[in-house]
């Protein structure tokens, strides 16, 4: 399967990247890697070699067997600190204190002992892109020296060769441009409290072929054991490239091409990068203060200054006026208390005589609105407004994210519980009729499908995989749901029938016995063609009494 779906190609402005071998559908499996090297941030915190926590270092203690690896407890289970590593770690010169004092080191020293147990892994991996010479004597270069660099020299684990060859920096350096953010496992259900903490890096020598594109078409969804799948987000080409996205899909022009620059040593151009307006939706866009009717768009460069320029009066603003702009918001975001939804809507009010609707700022605060609408009362006025939010959220995402779409997903499923919540409070204070509500249903139906479609991409463990089977048997019960109101429907609709039928032949009955009544009484009187029956008048009362006049003419 694997070798059908892609190949590596090569160009100037890429380097080596992914293309598809052949058309691939939407949700299909590119590939599936595990990692080769999972590691903490090389700034992160110290973490266990076996089950790869991170540790309290006043807690922790030494792997028995190699007394160097760090390990949370003695009884740890976790399987990260293979027989290989333990056994080459023990005729290594390097001190488990000095792996707790600098855990910085750890990441890159995993990949030198990998060198000396797996050499044909650590080739692949000595391979992959480091940009050494775009770091060499830049800040970060300067910190791994010290942190990484000058600690690892001090053990026999590297040669004259590696020395000379700068092997420690160019490690950094792989660890740095190829490496992926992975989340490690969450048993116990509930919710990482700090993701950065939590955050760990993984090496797949295969996905990271994978270029980059802010819009991108392939889908990555990383299980518990560190295996990474990657999926089709959208039908992809036969010889189109395969592109991942190696930003945050929130994140505005700016930050994004300084992510890339600082952390990938490149440029993109792809076609949201190149359009100041981000495809439509003004995910960076500021309100012009001059004018008041345009929007302040990221532009070009001009004398080293990025330029803003407005939609309308065409006026240009210099950068830092900008940056202070939208330091000032995000220091007010970050001083808002995130239970409480009233100063959240104000500050969100406040940021909108400043910032486009859809500026990533606004949009982060949506989030964090809907994530708390989530958890207040469900009044109407709460489900509305939640509707609202997803609702705007919705149309930049349907831009930004074609296809499989983890952010989607989650605010699908929040949209759709909010309309089966307002439309059954409508229904029950008879705001809306039966029809009414099964069309709100059906919507809600169709929303929760793709949601439920795009969250079983994740692992059945993940917190995503876990909302995809809420979200099935949410599903059945939806349709049964609606299945049952329906067949009411259909049931108070024939007794309708049936009553007005009753009702129609009672009538009739009645109506028989009086015309026979009223023939009898005016026997002889009317003509034979008198024409009671001829046109059925005789059926309607009024008929009666032209009858009777006419008799008393
Ligand atoms: C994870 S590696 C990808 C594999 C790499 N091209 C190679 O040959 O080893 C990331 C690097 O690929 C290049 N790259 C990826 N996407 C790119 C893009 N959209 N434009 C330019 N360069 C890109 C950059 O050099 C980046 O640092």
């Amino acid at each position: 399967m694997t070798a059908k779906t892609y190949k590596i190609t090569q160009s100037d402005s890429l380097g080596r990247y992914m293309v598809a071998k052949r058309q691939l559908k939407q949700g299909e499996l590119i590939l599936k890697e595990e990692a080769v090297l999972v590691g903490p941030h090389l700034n992160g915190p110290a973490r266990c070699f076996k089950c790869l926590k991170t540790i309290n270092l006043l807690m922790c203690s030494f792997c028995n067997q190699c007394n160097t690896a760090l390990m949370c407890t003695n009884e740890c289970q976790g399987k990260h600190h293979s027989d290989d590593e333990c056994l080459t770690l023990r005729t290594q010169k390097i001190k488990g204190q000095i792996l707790a004092e600098n855990p910085s080191v750890i990441f890159p020293l995993r990949c030198l002992l990998l060198g000396i147990y797996n050499p044909g892994v650590y080739e692949e991996i000595i391979s992959m892109e480091s940009h050494l010479e775009k770091r060499r004597n830049t800040p970060i270069w300067r910190r791994h020296k010290i942190s990484v660099e000058d600690i690892l020299k001090d053990t026999n684990l590297l040669t004259p060769r590696d020395l000379q060859e700068e092997v420690v920096q160019k490690i950094c350096g792989i660890l740095d441009v190829n490496s992926i953010e992975v989340r490690p496992a969450n048993p116990s259900n509930l919710p990482i409290v700090d993701p950065e903490k939590q955050c760990l890096r993984g090496l797949y020598p295969k996905v990271a072929m994978i270029a980059h594109n802010c819009l991108p078409n392939a889908y990555l969804a990383a299980d518990d054991n560190f295996s990474i799948s990657v999926y089709a987000k959208v039908d992809i080409k036969e010889e189109a490239p395969i592109f991942i996205n190696y930003t945050n899909v929130l994140q505005g022009n700016q930050e994004r091409q300084l992510s890339l620059l600082e952390g990938k040593y490149f440029t993109c151009t792809c076609s949201r990068c190149r359009d100041p307006s981000e495809l439509g939706t003004e995910i960076s866009s500021l309100i012009c203060h001059k004018c008041r009717k345009g929007f302040l768009r990221y532009t070009e460069l001009e004398e080293n200054f990025q330029l803003w320029k407005c939609s309308e009066c065409k006026q240009c603003f210099k950068d830092f006026l900008i940056n202070l702009a939208i330091e000032e918001a995000k220091r007010r975001i970050d001083d808002l208390d995130p239970t409480d939804v009233q100063q959240m809507e104000n500050l969100y009010k406040k940021l909108l005589l400043t910032f486009h609707p859809n500026h990533y700022l606004l949009l982060g605060l949506k989030q964090a609105l809907v994530s708390l609408y989530s958890k207040l009362p469900p009044t109407k006025s709460n489900l509305n407004r939640k509707i609202d939010l997803c609702g705007r959220l919705m149309s930049v995402f349907g831009k930004l994210e074609p296809g499989i779409s983890r952010i989607k997903a989650l605010t699908m499923y929040e949209l759709q519980s909010a309309i089966v919540d307002i439309s059954n409070k409508q229904y029950r204070d008879k705001e809306i009729g039966d029809e009414e509500l099964i069309s709100e249903l059906q919507t809600a139906e169709k929303i929760l499908k793709d949601s439920v479609k795009y969250l079983l991409y994740e692992p059945p463990k993940s917190p995503e995989g876990r909302m995809a089977q809420m979200g099935l048997n949410e599903l059945k019960m939806l349709r049964n749901s609606i299945q049952s109101i329906q067949q009411d429907l259909v049931v108070s609709k024939e007794q309708q029938g049936d009553k007005k039928a009753e009702i129609a032949r009672r009538l009739k009955e009645k109506l028989e016995k009086n015309r026979e009544k009223t023939q009898k009484s005016c026997e002889g009187v009317i003509t034979p063609d008198g024409g009671d029956g001829e046109n059925g008048k005789s059926a309607k009362p009024g008929g009666k009494k032209r009858n009777k006049k006419k008799t008393v003419t």
